[in-house]
């Protein structure tokens, strides 16, 4: 079913558009909408948000759920924070490989204004302010220019929500095409488990090496790949090794045939995370 991914900051008015989008996609459709959330799994925010662990566990439950609901008949919507870029390029694959399409709703508020909400609002649903800072210093906005953050609808405090461009999006849209890195494969032989490992770790060595003498904008050549690293900026290990984390984990999960499309698809999702 198709799927809504909500965005924003903390307290940025989320489950409010998100139980608008529900009364209206109930009342003009006869599909059934299901709202995943922190609040129907009970979250409790701030112990969750103040431990990496517990919210990497959150995240993946939450994943787990909106891939259980997913069909191709009614609407879910995941009304969580999902600041995580890689996060939400996770809900992409997840989309493509259901078939179905998806849309961003992104609740834009300024740190102050959604930082006055939260002081507001009842103590039981207040984020302490320190959770609430860093989650703001955290967010990583989506782009509209990422495949995963797209079609990408912004909303601000006083918009009118545009249910019927938000309708379209999700029905008048074909879903994604499959392609090689999202149709599911049995996991091939321990061999491209040994190529991807050393495959990406070549390309962050060629990375960190060319660093030294490069400048930001400069395209830097990696091994095995036709395509080319565009750094905007200085990017340390650290970063590179959790994108490397990452991207191992997806594409053990959807291997491709083609070892030799690794370093390239590597490329291409350095690129995408890092401008
Ligand atoms: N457009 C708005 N104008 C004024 N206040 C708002 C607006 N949207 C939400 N609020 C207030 O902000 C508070 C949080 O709203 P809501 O629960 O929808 O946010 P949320 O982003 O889902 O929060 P959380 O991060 O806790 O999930 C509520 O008390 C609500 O009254």
């Amino acid at each position: 079913m198709p799927l809504i991914v909500m965005c924003g900051y903390p307290c940025s008015g989320k489950s409010r558009r998100a139980e608008e989008l529900k009364v209206y996609f109930e009342e003009s459709t006869e599909r059934k909408v299901h709202i995943v959330g922190d609040g129907s799994l009970g979250v409790e925010k701030n112990t969750v948000y103040a431990d990496s662990q517990k919210e990497k566990n959150v995240r993946a439950s939450l994943k787990a759920e909106v891939e259980r609901k997913v069909n191709k008949d009614d609407i879910v919507i995941l009304d969580s924070l999902n600041y995580i870029k890689g996060y939400r390029y996770e809900l992409f694959c997840l989309i493509k490989h259901a078939q179905t399409p998806h849309c961003l709703v992104y609740s834009l508020t300024s740190h102050e204004e959604s930082s006055l909400w939260n002081t507001n609002r009842d103590a039981a649903d207040q984020y302490n302010q320190d959770i609430f800072d860093a989650l703001v210093q955290r967010f990583e906005a989506p782009d509209s220019r990422n495949r995963w953050d797209s079609p990408l609808f912004t909303i601000l405090k006083d918009d009118t929500l545009p249910v019927e461009a938000i309708s379209d999006a999700l029905f008048k849209r074909k879903a994604p095409p499959p392609n090689q890195s999202t149709q599911s494969q049995p996991l091939s032989s321990a061999n491209f488990l040994y190529e991807l490992d050393k495959i990406t770790q070549d390309v962050l060595m060629a990375i960190f090496n060319a660093q030294k003498t490069s400048v930001p904008g400069d395209l830097i050549a990696v091994p095995g790949a036709s395509e080319k690293i565009e750094l905007t900026r200085n990017v340390n290990m650290a970063e590179l090794r959790k994108l490397r984390r990452q991207f191992i984990s997806y594409t053990k999960l959807h291997p491709t045939e083609n070892t030799g499309q690794i370093a390239n698809m590597f490329v291409q999702y350095l690129n995408k995370s890092l401008h």
